[in-house]
């Protein structure tokens, strides 16, 4: 089924902002983490961009792959948003195509493709140099619905219960995915 954007997203344009301060792909709250920015587009689309620090290398002066993919699963999450679906990550295929030195701006652009029933199909790239760069990472990916049980079935105590006390209607609603 063709994905329908929620009547309630982000105006494209808009930034995302982080859904969670601890969040290691967007949260400000995590020194090392990826700090990615991403920004609604039309439709079920949004692009993102991660500046790659020193922090995230694997070989010398280049991204860590992991990380890569982080970033990857972090923009093709966000696009739940968009949708106003609580979902995880079932599956990421990631391509590796040109090497990312640290310094870089990854400009990254993703998409829902399809939606079936809790399937949620999407797909990313990331490009150097600027949104029409050269191509250096792709992925496509397979989110699966949740309840919102699955978090708190399975988070640390400690996490769950300070997330949840957050005075924060939006900001509480968002550390989970669900609509405030
Ligand atoms: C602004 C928002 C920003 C948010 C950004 C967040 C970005 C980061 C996102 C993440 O990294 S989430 C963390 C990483 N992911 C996880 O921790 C998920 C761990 N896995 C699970 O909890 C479960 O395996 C999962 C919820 C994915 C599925 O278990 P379920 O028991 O709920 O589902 P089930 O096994 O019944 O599968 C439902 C459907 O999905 C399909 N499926 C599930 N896992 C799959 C898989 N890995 N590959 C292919 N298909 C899969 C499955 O075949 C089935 O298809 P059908 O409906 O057609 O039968």
């Amino acid at each position: 089924m063709k994905p329908v954007r929620h009547p309630d997203a982000p105006a494209p344009g808009d930034p995302l902002g982080a859904h969670y301060e601890h969040c290691f792909g967007c949260g400000p709250g995590q020194p090392h983490g990826l700090h990615l920015e991403a920004r609604a587009g039309e439709g079920v689309a949004l692009t993102a961009e991660f500046t790659v620090q020193p922090a995230h290398q694997g070989a010398p002066g280049l991204a860590h792959g992991g990380v890569l993919a982080t970033a990857l699963d972090e923009t093709l999450g966000s696009l739940n948003w968009l949708l106003r679906t609580v979902a995880v990550t079932g599956r990421l295929e990631t391509d590796y195509v040109r090497p990312v030195p640290v310094g870089t701006t990854l400009h990254l652009a993703a998409e829902v493709t399809a939606v079936a029933g809790r399937k949620i199909y999407s797909r990313a790239v990331g490009r150097l140099d600027g949104p029409d760069g050269p191509v250096a990472v792709r992925a496509d990916a397979l989110f699966v619905e949740v309840k919102v049980d699955h978090f708190i079935d399975h988070g640390r105590p400690e996490e769950i219960q300070a997330a949840m006390s957050d005075p924060d209607q939006v900001r509480r609603a968002r550390a989970f995915e669900v609509n405030p």
